[in-house]
């Protein structure tokens, strides 16, 4: 098992965020988390990076606890895709991607051939190689978002962990996004992100969990964990979900008064 939390606590200072949170996740398996606004998913994701330290429990990362792991051997373990965000330098696409090398070059060494040619493997992997030499700042937010997960890749991580990746993209990018993380999924990467659409579980998720109230209130196969009455618990409405013809996954719409 690459993940293994087992009855973790979380949060800031004397505040505790979520308590008695377990799950595992293995090699190229996609998980979906789920939970309302402020339901702690940020701060659960800082404390699987090590940016926060667990309040209770274990984290346990390639077989080893991460409280025994340098910073240094987490990066090189575990990349993070933050939303995707404004940029002030006027950095290209692929010194952007090579900076995903960090946790691998030396700490006075400039980036190598190899550095180079990881970034290279990932700006393709991403279908986004023919913007390479283009500013990031002068591309879209969908782009942008492509750069950032090609950036997580260059480091070459076992896990991905990305916090709503599908924020503030339009419909197509959204699936591009979906699509990409099948994908490296198939390529024996691990993935764990979270959304604010439940659809999205069903059509990229292998399993979700759903923190609610500071716990996990749901840890199942997407197809089966993704429910009317799951959604109702963590959001407060009815929701559809409801197959329909000719689609693998069932499609989840929230009932508008
Ligand atoms: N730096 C901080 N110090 C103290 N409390 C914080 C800090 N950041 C967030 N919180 C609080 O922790 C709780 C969980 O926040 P968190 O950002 O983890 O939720 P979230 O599920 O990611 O929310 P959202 O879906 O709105 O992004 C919230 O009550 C929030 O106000």
């Amino acid at each position: 098992m690459l993940l293994h939390v087992r009855d973790l606590a979380f949060g800031y200072g004397g505040r505790i965020v979520g308590s008695g949170v377990s799950f595992d996740l293995a090699a190229g398996e996609v998980l979906c988390l789920i939970g309302p606004n402020g339901g702690g998913k940020t701060t659960l994701f800082k404390t699987l990076l090590g940016l926060l330290p667990a309040r209770g429990g274990r984290i346990v990362l390639g077989g080893t606890d991460l409280s025994r792991l340098s910073r240094s051997a987490i990066a090189r373990m575990v990349a993070a895709v933050p939303q995707a965000h404004a940029a002030f330098f006027p950095f290209t696409v692929r010194e952007v991607v090579v900076m995903g090398r960090a946790s691998r070059i030396g700490p006075f060494a400039a980036p190598g051939p190899s550095d180079a040619a990881a970034a290279e493997k990932a700006l393709d992997a991403l279908g986004i190689g023919h913007l390479a030499d283009t500013v990031y700042t002068e591309i879209s937010g969908g782009e942008r978002q492509l750069a950032l997960i090609a950036r997580a890749l260059s480091g070459e991580p076992r896990l991905l962990i990305m916090d709503e990746p599908t924020a503030s993209l339009d419909f197509g990018n959204q699936a591009r996004v979906l699509g990409q993380i099948r994908r490296l999924a198939q390529a024996g990467i691990a993935v764990l992100f979270s959304t604010h659409d439940p659809g999205h579980a069903l059509l990229c998720a292998d399993r979700l969990v759903a923190l609610h109230g500071g716990r996990l209130v749901a840890d199942g196969p997407s197809a089966a964990t993704v429910t009317p009455a799951l959604l109702r618990l963590i959001y407060g409405i009815d929701v559809v979900v409801a197959p329909v013809p000719g689609l693998a996954a069932p499609v989840c719409v929230p009932v508008v008064d």
